[in-house]
This record gives C-alpha cells, structure tokens and sequence, in this order.
C-alpha cells in the first residue's frame, strides 16, 4: 500500500518504518527540514533499539522515503497518517495546532479517496474537528472528494517502539466507515497473524481509550510512590511489599515499581490533559488530580532526601548522577526527574557531574552552557571528587557496580537510590551510606529481606 505519515518523531518514524517493512511504500513528512535532512542523510535523530537498521534497510529497499513536502506526499497516499506532536498547552490539555494544520494541509492537497488515520494522543471529539478541516479545505476549492477519518491510537513505549509497533499488544481502531475498517484491517494484517488484535470501536471510545491507558498505568506508578513515602514513615520495605502485592495476579508485577516520579512526553501530559478533558466537560477527576499531585511531589523526593542527609547545606558540594533519560534505553528527557533534581540541586548550590550511556548528547543541548554540569562518558569520571552518588535512571549497567570503588572515591560515601536497584544491607555492608525510595527498614535477616526472596 501507499502511505504517508505527517511526524517523523517517536511515533512516526518508527510507525513508517514498520510499515516499509512489511513491503508497503512510505513517505515520512516532517516540517523539521534538519531533521529530514538527517534522515536523508542516514542518520537516525533519536535513540531506539533496532530503529537504526531496520530505517537503513528499507531506505536501501526503496521502500521509505522522508521530504518536507506535504502536496507530492499527500498525492502519494492511498493512507494519511497524523502522528505529530500534541503537546501541553499553557492549562494542560492539549494543543491540537500541529495537528489541525495537518489536517487542512489533507484538505487543500487530496484529489481521490483518503483514509486519514490519527496515531497522536488526542482528546474526545478531535477526529469530529480533523473531518470539518478537511471539509472546509475541499468547500474553498470547490470539490467533493470523499475521505475518512479514523482514530488509530499508539501504545508503543520508548526503548521499545520497534517490537511494540512490529508486535503490538492491541490495535485500537475507531472508525465509522466500512471501507475505511476494509482498508486498515488489510494494513495491519501482517502484524496480526498469529491471533485477532484489532479491537474495533466507534471513533470516541478509541480517542479516549489511549488517555484510559496512560491514565491507568499512571495512577499505578504514583500508587505505588504514595505506598513507598507511606512505607518510609511506618518503618516498611516497599520492595517487599511490592513483590507481595505482586504476586496476586489481580495486581500483578508490571508497573508497580515506585521510584523518583514518572516522566516522559507521554504520562504527565496526557493525565493532566484528560483531568482538563474531564473539567471542561463539568467532570471534576478527583484520581487524575491525585495521581498528577503525587507524581509532582515524587520528583522532589530526591532532593529532599539529599538535602536532609547533608543537613540543609549543599552549597559546595558536587553530586554524581547515574541516568538523565527519563527512563532506561532512551535519550530523550522530556519530563524526566533527572531535570528538576538537576534545577534544584543547582539552586541550593552544588555541582553536578553525570553520566548516562544516550543521554549526554540531550543533557547537553539542554545544559550545555551550565557551569553547573559535567558531563562524563564513563559512570566512574562521575564520581570523581563527589560527595553523593544519585541512581536516576535505571540502566541496566548500574545494577552491579563495584561497591569498593565507589566508596573509595566518594568524598562521604553515600549512594541516593531513586529506582530501588540496590540492596540496602550490601550497599551498607561495603561502608556506604544508602537511601532509597521507600525503604523503611524491615526486621527480617538480611538473607530473607534480599530482592525477591
Ligand atoms: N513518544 C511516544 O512514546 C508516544 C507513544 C504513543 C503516542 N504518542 C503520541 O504521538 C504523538 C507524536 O509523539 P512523538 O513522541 O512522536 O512526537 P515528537 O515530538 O517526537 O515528533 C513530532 C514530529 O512532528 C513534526 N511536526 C509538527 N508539525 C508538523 C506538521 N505540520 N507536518 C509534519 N510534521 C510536523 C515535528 O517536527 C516532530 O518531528 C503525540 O500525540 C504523542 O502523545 C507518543
Ligand atoms: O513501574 C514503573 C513503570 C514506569 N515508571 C516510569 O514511568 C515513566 C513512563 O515509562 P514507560 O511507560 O515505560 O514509557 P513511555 O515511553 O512514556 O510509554 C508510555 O507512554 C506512551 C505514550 O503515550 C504509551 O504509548 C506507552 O504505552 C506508555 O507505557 C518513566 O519515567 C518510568 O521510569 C515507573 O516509575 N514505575
């Protein structure tokens, strides 16, 4: 099939190119010409496992193709994809301007039957908004060309977006038109072989069972973060409680581990965009509310642990940080707690040297003139002459560090744990100082306290 998609950023680029990979012909537009010109170039704008390869294969296939171009790609499409960027306005919900010029560009440029397919993260009612766009376009130009619009969420997760998107779990679609259902079912048809995932709903129910998703799997997190500051205060292991909540499988084990807040463009965005939703539809969402408010307070939480453990005064001092990303496997930092524990330690006066295996490029675009940070390109230049060690984000080359170095180059050695990747007893039992998420002491010995036990 022809397709053209409208955003070359995580959704985009990694939908296009899953897309070419199962044979269909694609174009990516974007208004960003630098980013374009680096994709035409072969060099891939953002880190994803596997995105490299598979863009660079299918570029070679003649299969996928990126321009700035919108009339010759809207030409090109029997399919028109919208996945650009929806981000917070100034109250919270969202701002629908990248997508609505979309829309109208749909309009002034189509000449025979479109399917539109929306893939951003939108509120209730704006597929209504990117059809009377369209419409109005094909009025000015005086023709009558038939069209559809769906609403076509996206669930892939950062880190993963190519095995999300080439094995989804689900694909939400919400259409009202059989020709447009026909046309989708036979595009999705070869990621969908081994079982039905196509989950066929009206256009509403599908716009606002992206926000449930996110919603959910955020009220989960901050759950879990109101469970850990409630464990510190009564002296509880939220690790140990965490395994024994997750053991039933009512619960379950995924998205229960409580850490330094959620971040990412996606759940803080799209909670208080549906709390905004909800409010103006005269719908006070007292959940959402909470889980913004805890998750807001959650991003201080390492700070204050900090702060308390140098006794109010950091002034002078030098902090190492493991992980900017706001979460393992990305280079992206939106949102992520690594920025407002980096802001506040500024504020209160001390340095910061930091490190993260695909960060560091972003951390200094976004930083790089403050003289406040270093930036290291290896975990052990960080922990040069710093007094504190701060877990930030989870790579997976933290988990096991040597325990003896750390404490001998840390000026007073004390590791701030914000993902609760250690055990408290070993960091302690290699004469460091260790605070968690949570991690009240329990009674139990140490061998039966141990993770997962
Ligand atoms: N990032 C994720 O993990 C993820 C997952 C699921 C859904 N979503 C949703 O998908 C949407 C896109 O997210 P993203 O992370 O890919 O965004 P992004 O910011 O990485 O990329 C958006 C791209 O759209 C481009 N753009 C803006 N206006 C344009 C226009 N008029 N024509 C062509 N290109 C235009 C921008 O230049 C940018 O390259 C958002 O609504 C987001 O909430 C994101
Ligand atoms: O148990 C957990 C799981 C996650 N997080 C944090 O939650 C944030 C988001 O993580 P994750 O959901 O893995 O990343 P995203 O790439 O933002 O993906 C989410 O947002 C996307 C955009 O809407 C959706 O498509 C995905 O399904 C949804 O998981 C990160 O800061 C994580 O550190 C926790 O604190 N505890």
């Amino acid at each position: 099939m022809r397709i053209t998609i409208f955003g070359t950023g995580y959704v985009g680029l990694v939908t296009g190119t899953c897309l070419a990979e199962v044979g269909n012909d694609v174009i990516c537009v974007d208004v960003d010409a630098a980013k374009v010109a680096r994709l035409n170039d072969g060099e891939i704008p953002i880190f994803e496992p596997g995105l490299d390869e598979l863009v660079r294969d299918n570029r070679a296939a003649g299969r996928l193709h990126f321009t700035t171009a919108a009339e010759p790609a809207i030409a090109h499409g029997q399919m028109v994809f919208i996945a650009v960027g929806t981000p917070p306005d100034e109250d919270g919900s969202a701002d629908l301007s990248h997508v609505l010029t979309v829309a109208r560009s749909i309009g002034q440029h189509i000449t025979r039957y479109t399917v539109v397919v929306n893939k951003s993260t939108v509120p209730v009612g704006t597929a209504d908004r990117v059809r009377a766009a369209i419409s109005a376009e094909l009025l000015i130009r005086g023709l009558d060309v038939p069209f559809d619009v769906v609403s076509n969420p996206e669930f892939l997760k950062e880190g993963d977006a190519v095995k999300d998107c080439l094995r989804p779990d689900r694909i939400i679609l919400g259409a009202d038109s059989a020709r447009a259902i026909e046309a989708i079912k036979a595009l999705y048809a070869p990621f969908n072989r081994n079982h039905e995932r196509l989950v066929l709903m009206d256009v509403r129910s599908a716009e606002l069972t992206k926000y449930a998703a996110n919603a959910m799997l955020a009220t989960k997190i901050s759950f879990m973060n109101e469970m850990a500051n409630i464990a510190e205060h009564v002296g509880a292991d939220i690790e140990l409680v965490r395994i024994g909540i997750g053991s039933d499988p009512r619960i379950g084990y995924s998205f229960i581990y409580p850490g330094a807040g959620y971040g990412g463009s996606c759940f803080p965005k799209d909670v208080q965009a549906l709390e905004r939703t909800a409010r103006a539809h005269g719908y006070n969402a007292r959940v959402l509310s909470a889980v913004e408010a805890v998750n807001v307070d959650q991003k201080d939480k390492l700070f204050v642990l900090i702060e308390r453990h140098f006794g109010g005064d950091l002034a002078g001092k030098t902090i190492a940080l493991w992980g900017l990303a706001f979460k393992p496997n990305t280079d992206d930092m939106r949102e992520a707690p690594s920025r407002r524990l980096l802001e506040q330690l500024w504020a209160a006066g001390a340095k910061v040297r930091a490190y993260d295996p695909e960060a560091r490029h972003e951390a200094a675009r976004l930083y790089g003139e403050h003289a406040g940070l270093l930036l290291c390109e290896h975990p052990h230049d960080a922990l040069e002459h710093a007094d504190a060690l701060v877990i930030v984000t989870e790579w997976k080359e933290f988990w096991s560090p040597d325990f003896e170095r750390i404490k001998a180059t840390l000026k007073s050695p004390v590791i701030f744990d914000g993902r609760n990747i250690y055990e408290p007893r070993t960091v302690e039992a290699a004469g460091i100082a260790y605070y968690g998420i949570g991690r009240g002491r329990s009674l139990l010995p140490a061998h039966a306290a141990a993770r997962n036990v």
